[in-house]
């Protein structure tokens, strides 16, 4: 579970975000929307532990991030725009060699196994990460996270510069991911894709949490306006 409480955080004076109070539960994905420079980001830094808050607490499972980022990092899997993996090695030995830093050493057919609960076709899991698109990264990274045990995925503009095939892969696996219990929050510009694969959104707008919805309860062309409303008020 993610729990952020009256979250505040400023940078040389400036309010990235003021105030916040958000909830994901297990099970649950949240879709966070906002403009360039809403703190989205900065939300994600915090609850990864690389940024404190100024004030109020951020938790991962109940475990203040602030005072316990070493233990909370664990719970965490971190999915990047870009995932960075090593590009010379093949997904099923980019899979092996973080899962073996974490700590775990799996056989190759449980690897396999990972990498084709993720959405990686077999007959690449041994070709080199240099020639797969930003979906197959992406889809490496979630198996990491997956091998891993993660409880809480974190996922930063998941679907921006993926073709309508691969965002819509994507969407299919996060939505199993929160069926087996995960929590999952996303940052992302795209509308149409959060209002899709989120059971609730947040609109965030200069820091500041405008509108939590729930997804069902709005159209993607209602959410578009009311985004855009957001944005030009
Ligand atoms: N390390 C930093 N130093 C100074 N200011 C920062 C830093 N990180 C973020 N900010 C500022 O905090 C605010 C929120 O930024 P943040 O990156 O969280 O927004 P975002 O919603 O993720 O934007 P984007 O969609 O462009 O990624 C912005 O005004 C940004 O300039």
């Amino acid at each position: 579970m993610i729990q952020l409480r009256n979250v505040s955080k400023s940078f040389k004076g400036n309010l990235a975000i003021q105030n916040l109070n958000l909830e994901v539960q297990k099970g649950e994905i949240l879709g966070l929307l906002g403009a360039n420079g809403a703190g989205k980001s900065t939300t994600i830094n915090m609850l990864l532990g690389f940024l404190n808050p100024d004030s109020g607490e951020v938790h991962i499972n109940d475990i203040d991030t602030n005072h316990n980022s070493q233990e909370t990092r664990k719970l965490i899997g971190y999915i990047p725009e870009n995932v960075n993996l090593y590009p010379y090695l093949s997904g099923l030995e980019n899979l092996d060699y973080f899962c073996k830093l974490a700590g775990l050493k799996y056989s190759k057919s449980e690897l396999e196994n990972y990498l084709t609960i993720c959405g990686l076709e077999n007959k690449v899991h041994v070709k080199k990460v240099s020639g797969y698109s930003k979906g197959m990264r992406q889809k490496v990274g979630i198996a990491i996270a997956y091998a891993k045990k993660a409880k809480v995925y974190l996922l930063d503009e998941p679907a921006s510069g993926l073709d309508p095939l691969a965002s819509n892969e994507l969407s299919v696996l996060l939505k199993k991911l929160a069926s087996e219990g995960a929590t999952i929050l996303m940052a992302s510009h795209d509308i149409f894709r959060v209002r899709e694969v989120c059971n609730r959104i947040g609109i965030l707008k200069n820091g500041i949490l405008v509108k939590e919805l729930y997804s069902k309860d709005v159209s993607a062309n209602e959410l578009e306006t009311l985004y855009l409303q957001f944005m030009q008020n």
